[in-house]
């Protein structure tokens, strides 16, 4: 069965849905852009907000009146530098009680133009593909990542327990 939320029913998911599956809350659309070189990833240290002293891909909010094509190519200029054609990866739906849901659009690059380069937002590091820090990123990055890297298609849900 298809995550709540995902594949298909974001029509009436984004309504506010009804029954067990569909409780009322606000959705906040952020990117996520991952580039891989052969067997290198590049990922960034978070160094400030959401996120804050983990690795992550390079990503934000997606803005009023953007599409999250653009707001993905925008947030990766800010935070890494960078320009680089993107292919859609998957798409991940996170809730948190009593936070806006957070669906997350994620792209995955091959080539990029420019030179990587830190921001007030994200130190830029090239990683192994074989040598991840799954143990210093989110949770469940270490479930759908390996999608990515073998270029399958992914949807997910993650349910999160507040901190603490
Ligand atoms: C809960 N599980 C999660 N797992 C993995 N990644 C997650 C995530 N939840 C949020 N993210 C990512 O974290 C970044 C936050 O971005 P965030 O700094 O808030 O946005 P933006 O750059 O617009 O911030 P400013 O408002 O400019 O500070 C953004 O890439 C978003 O995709």
């Amino acid at each position: 069965m298809p995550p709540p939320g995902l594949a298909g029913n974001l029509k009436e998911f984004e309504a506010g849905g009804s029954g067990d599956w569909f409780p009322s809350a606000e959705i906040r659309y952020y990117t996520n852009v991952f580039v891989v070189q052969d067997d290198k990833i590049l990922l960034g240290y978070k160094k400030r907000g959401l996120g804050i002293h983990k690795y992550n891909g390079f990503g934000g909010k997606v803005e009023p009146n953007e599409s999250t094509l653009d707001a993905a190519l925008r947030e990766l200029k800010e935070e890494a530098g960078i320009t680089a054609p993107l292919t859609h990866a998957g798409t991940l739906l996170f809730v948190v009680p009593g936070e806006k849901w957070a669906h997350i659009d994620i792209f995955r690059a091959e080539e990029y133009t420019g030179v990587v380069t830190e921001s007030d937002e994200m130190r830029p590091k090239w990683f192994d593909t074989t040598d991840i820090p799954f143990d210093q990123m989110w949770d469940e990055d270490r479930y759908w990542l390996p999608l990515l890297l073998s270029k399958q298609s992914f949807s997910g849900r993650a349910d999160f327990e507040r901190e603490g």
